[in-house]
């Protein structure tokens, strides 16, 4: 009996430990060196070549933990330019050192300057420059090339992003919605990396939407996991929060939270987190509408939801953000029972993504006329000018 139990503590141990640890990697440090330049030549006026750049390139299927294994924690560095020779007087450059990385890639320098980013299949970066090649200017001595702590920051690219505390089910309207097959089960943090599915439809139009895990009262604080998973939201076009017509409560030592209060906390962590957030469209999904009573909470809590502002007063301080959602479109739902319910978010998004498309096209071409328009103004006043 006592072995049993001491068995079923290990198993539980290792369960544990398999579901906390996670291969995905969403920030790696490193340390870069640009090759160095080579020397001149000065009898002839040789140039030396200059050192390799180290750089960070888009390439489909890069992660990193590739990234990660490639380097092994060890030091990068690109290899050096050659010396001017009397036989080759312009000395040839160093070979550029190129990681390949996935796409969504900030890149910051170890004093956090941010580098640049990487957005798109194709796209490079260099993030520590070679050193110039021996010269005139520097007395024919090959420079040394940049040595710099790298960090490099992914950011899920998804359309829809989508937040809510545990078990609300993330996991099971990811799975409804699209083809992805994220683990589910009846205990918080099921989910340990983020999500990502696609919805389809029938035009054969895609939209991806990403499942952020991790998300709990106090994130701010640094509890739980923080806001780590957070930094994905921020390249979504569109959020969609989901919460438990019950309301949440993480555990028998954590206080009970209403469906309304589950909301409003959310809306202070996003809020906590970086307040644009919440200039991004939002939609909100009541889950599991299919349980006992789930009806009349809904009912009884419908206009507190549309109208969040004059009802804050009615909850205590800690409860309050400072700028309050206003849902785009609030859906009651049974993420795992009624495919309906899930057809019509499906439709809602789709409708929701188009109109922001729409907008984002407006500005296009009102920055293009002005563009155009701007060029016009600049030519008559040229052509008034010579007259
Ligand atoms: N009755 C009912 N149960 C649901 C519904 N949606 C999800 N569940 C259940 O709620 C539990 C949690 O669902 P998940 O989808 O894993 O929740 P999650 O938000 O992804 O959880 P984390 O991974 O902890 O962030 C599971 O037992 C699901 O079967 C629903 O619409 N109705």
């Amino acid at each position: 009996m006592v072995q049993l139990s001491i068995c079923n503590l290990c198993k539980k141990v290792v369960e544990k430990s398999i579901f906390t640890r996670s291969k995905f990697i969403d920030s790696l440090f490193f340390h870069a060196k640009g090759g160095c330049g080579g020397n001149g030549h000065p009898k002839y006026g040789g140039i030396g070549g200059r050192g390799g750049n180290i750089m960070c390139q888009v390439k489909p299927g890069a992660t990193l933990e590739s990234v990660k294994n490639l380097l092994k924690g060890k030091k990068l560095t690109a290899a050096s330019g050659e010396h001017s020779l009397s036989h080759r007087l312009a000395g040839r450059n160093g070979e550029d050192k190129v990681i390949e990385v996935p796409a969504g890639i900030t890149a910051y320098s170890d004093v956090g300057t941010k580098i640049g980013e990487l957005n798109a299949e194709g796209e490079s970066l260099i993030i520590s420059q070679g050193g110039v090649g021996g010269n005139p200017q520097n007395g024919w001595l090959g420079k040394q090339g940049q040595h710099i702590g790298i960090r490099l920051e992914l950011k899920l690219i998804a359309d829809v992003g989508l937040v809510g505390f545990p078990n609300a089910g993330k996991s099971t309207f990811l799975k409804a919605i699209s083809k992805a097959r994220p683990k589910i089960a009846g205990y918080p943090f099921t989910t340990i990396k983020p999500n990502v599915g696609v919805i389809k439809y029938d035009d054969l139009r895609q939209i991806s939407l990403a499942d952020l895990p991790g998300l709990i009262e106090g994130a701010h604080k640094n509890l739980g996991m923080g806001h780590s998973f957070l930094r994905h939201v921020e390249r979504t076009k569109l959020i969609a929060m989901i919460v438990d017509v019950n309301g949440f409560q993480l555990s028998n030592k954590h206080d009970y939270r209403s469906c309304v209060e589950t909301v409003l906390l959310l809306n202070k962590e996003l809020e906590l987190y970086k307040k644009s957030l919440l200039d991004k469209p939002i939609i909100l999904l009541v889950n599991k509408m299919d349980k006992e009573g789930a009806q009349e909470i809904y009912d009884s809590m419908r206009d507190t939801l549309h109208n969040l502002k004059d009802h804050l007063h009615n909850y205590p301080e800690e409860f309050r953000p400072e700028k309050i959602i206003k849902f785009q479109s609030i859906v009651p739902i049974s993420a795992k029972f009624n495919q309906t319910d899930i057809g019509e978010v499906k439709l809602k998004i789709r409708h929701l993504l188009d109109i922001l498309a729409e907008e984002e096209q407006e500005v296009v071409n009102a920055e293009i006329e002005l563009v155009k328009k701007l060029k016009r103004e600049l030519t008559e006043h040229q052509g008034s000018m010579t007259i």
